[in-house]
């Protein structure tokens, strides 16, 4: 045991942890510089960010998209809190759910049915027609709504099949969604500077948080600024400020490193151009097995050669020896 502790969101059983199981302990050891990490579940996304906050954890694992269901609204809240975080990894996790009861629980006996909420809205169609009797109930996660199942409370739980192991449950049904393929990307996050920036592997993201003054043409000035540089915006989505109402963070995932020219000079612009700017971090970009990541032909003019000729050209005219 090295005393380094990775959080995530509990309890044992979530795809949060499954997610993070499946990265090696090169994979983890290199994220993090430490191989042998004690993982440990926490009640939520938002408690598992604030352990790493206040040195209760060295990292924390979180959901922070659905492919179906959209942003994690908790984990984008809690991304752009004080203290920093910065991601240093992603995870794609193709998300399967099954229904888990208790053992001898028929369909016919079950009156309520509890998931995480992106777990319920995946699967609404299908409890609506298979347990439409069912009082659907929320729950922190969907190892939660097993815990919660385990313990009597509700009937049943649409959660990942791994946590009938983990709370004594048996498979009602499996292979339950409304919507097939559906992917999960989670999160690696780290406070700033240990142990440091993931270096460039030539196929990474970077992750932006931005907020603009309300006057028109300001999201297409930023976003201007991202397309103009070649790189591939990859997702954008807004969560309000909360404290200064009609004001949005607007959340910019593009490809690219902040250590390459195009992404940096984008940031660059970025800090001038807005109200304020969190870079939430450049890491290597996953994919899901068998499929292409994003980030083909940046377009003409945008490879790293191109900046990097540009530059040495600007320099020569500045000093003097090139025209
Ligand atoms: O509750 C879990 O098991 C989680 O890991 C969270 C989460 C999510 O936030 O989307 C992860 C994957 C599924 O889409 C449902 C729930």
């Amino acid at each position: 045991m090295t005393g380094f502790r990775v959080a995530f969101l509990g309890p044992h059983g979530t795809f949060c942890e499954q997610a993070l199981r499946t990265l090696t302990p090169a994979v983890l050891g290199d994220a993090l510089g430490e191989p042998e990490p004690a993982l440990l579940p926490f009640a939520s996304t938002t408690a598992a960010l604030d352990a790493v906050r206040a040195g209760d954890a060295e990292a924390a694992c979180v959901p922070v998209e659905n492919s179906v269901e959209g942003g994690v609204p908790a984990t984008m809240d809690g991304l752009v809190e004080t203290p920093p975080l910065v991601i240093v990894r992603e995870i794609l996790l193709p998300v399967r759910f099954s229904v888990l009861v208790r053992p001898g629980t028929t369909a016919d006996e079950v009156g309520s049915v509890a998931s995480h909420p992106h777990g319920e809205a995946q699967t609404r169609r299908w409890i609506a027609e298979h347990l439409p009797a069912a009082e659907v109930r929320l729950t922190s996660s969907t190892a939660a709504a097993a815990a919660q199942v385990a313990a009597g409370e509700v009937d049943a739980a649409v959660c990942a099949p791994v946590a009938a192991a983990h709370h004594g449950l048996v498979e009602l049904a499996s292979g339950v969604h409304d919507t097939g393929d559906a992917v999960t990307r989670f999160v690696l996050v780290r406070p700033p500077g240990a142990p440091g920036l993931p270096a460039p592997t030539g196929a990474d993201r970077t992750s932006i948080a931005a907020t603009t003054v309300n006057q028109p043409g300001a999201l297409l000035a930023v976003l201007t600024e991202i397309a103009v540089r070649g790189v591939d915006l990859t997702r954008i989505e807004s969560r309000p400020l909360k404290d200064r109402r009609g004001d949005y963070w607007f959340f910019l995932d593009g490809t690219g490193h902040v250590a390459e020219p195009a992404m940096g000079e984008a940031l660059a612009a970025l800090r001038r151009r807005c109200t304020d700017v969190r870079f939430l971090g450049s890491y290597p970009r996953a994919t899901v097995a068998g499929e292409e990541g994003p980030g083909g032909d940046p377009g003409p003019g945008q490879t790293v050669k191109d900046y990097t000729e540009s530059a040495s050209w600007l320099a020569a005219l500045r000093d003097g020896s090139g025209a």
